[in-house]
């Protein structure tokens, strides 16, 4: 696959004197559904600004499908579709005359079977009279995205496109990306919900403190990073690891009744069933056991822990 966005030393501080980017290298690849993912502050929206063209940037290439986003801002920009966290809309507009106006702006001729389409995909077609003003939040934030696909983008960024919304908007919205990356538009999303990156994306980035600390393939850095654990609900509680466990990754749980094993997922042939033969040969019964990987929310939270505390 090629690189749909080049981001090569990307710097960026504020006017303020705050620097949000530190020399960010990033390659997009066409047709992949990206997630990006970083705590509060740590910069990705002045990242999606700044490729968007909405913030000026510092130091550093950028490329939008080979269209660099200073020399040639409209042909990059043009590539691009934004839904924004923030609603913003002209509220006295139908949503029909809404998404044919952003498509103008790009200077598409008009196409109202497109537009029809994806106000159908997004079930706003009933609603296409209706003023924005007259619409609920959750329509609101559909007519957001009918807007950045209007001039049927290449890329569409999505900056925390479910925080807040209903469980139906959420479902619409997953189904919407995959279908819109089968024909082939690349997808850059931030989210909060580190289980939606972790079944939508292709492959994540962590950004904290304004550097990409990593960028991997969603699976490797689940099989890379991620740990499993067995838990053993124990038939009595114990007060302590017996001293003839000590040599394991044992900890005790729920007051002495739960016995965590925890072990690399790399070495996933680690000997669960030497370790039932130990606990059985020190008594030890118990009458439950379950497997859990750690999520990708596990993982990131210890990458951006780990880096705050420079272990
Ligand atoms: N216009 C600005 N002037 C000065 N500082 C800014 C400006 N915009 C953003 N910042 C700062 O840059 C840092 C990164 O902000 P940014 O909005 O990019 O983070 P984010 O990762 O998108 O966070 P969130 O998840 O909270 O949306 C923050 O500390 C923010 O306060």
């Amino acid at each position: 696959m090629s690189d749909i966005i080049a981001i090569d030393g990307l710097s960026k501080t504020y006017e303020s004197g705050f620097t949000a980017l530190r020399d960010v290298n990033l390659h997009i690849r066409k047709g992949e559904i990206f997630a990006l993912l970083g705590p509060n502050g740590a910069g990705k929206t002045t990242l999606i600004s700044i490729v968007c063209g909405i913030v000026n940037p510092g130091p550093g290439t950028v490329l939008v499908d080979g269209c660099d986003i200073r020399r040639d801002y409209r042909a990059a920009r043009s590539r691009i579709g934004l839904v924004p966290q923030e609603l913003s809309t002209d509220a006295f507009e139908t949503v029909w005359a809404t998404v044919n106006f952003s498509r103008g702006l790009f200077g598409k001729p008009a196409d109202p079977a497109y537009v029809e389409k994806v106000l159908r995909d997004l079930s706003l077609w009933d609603k296409r009279k209706d003023k924005i003003m007259a619409l609920s939040g959750g329509m609101k934030r559909r007519v957001m995205i009918a807007k950045a696909l209007a001039h049927e983008p290449a890329i569409l960024f999505l900056d925390e496109p479910t925080a807040g919304v209903d469980v139906e908007l959420r479902r619409d919205m997953w189904n919407l990306v995959r279908g819109l990356r089968e024909r082939g538009v690349t997808i850059i999303l931030t989210t909060h919900y580190i289980e939606e990156a972790e079944e939508m994306a292709d492959r994540v980035g962590v950004i904290s403190g304004g550097e990409i600390i990593l960028v991997e393939h969603t699976r490797t850095l689940m099989e890379k990073l991620g740990r499993k654990e067995l838990r053993l609900q124990l038939a009595a509680p114990l007060e302590a690891i017996p001293a003839g466990l000590s040599d394991l990754n044992l900890v005790l749980e729920g007051d002495g009744h739960e016995l965590v094993y925890g072990f690399d997922a790399r070495h996933d042939q680690a000997d669960v069933a030497g370790l039932l033969r130990r606990l059985g040969e020190q008594g030890i019964e118990f009458r439950d056991l379950r497997t859990r990987e750690s999520s990708l929310e596990d993982i990131f939270v210890d990458l951006v822990h780990n880096r705050r505390t420079g272990d």
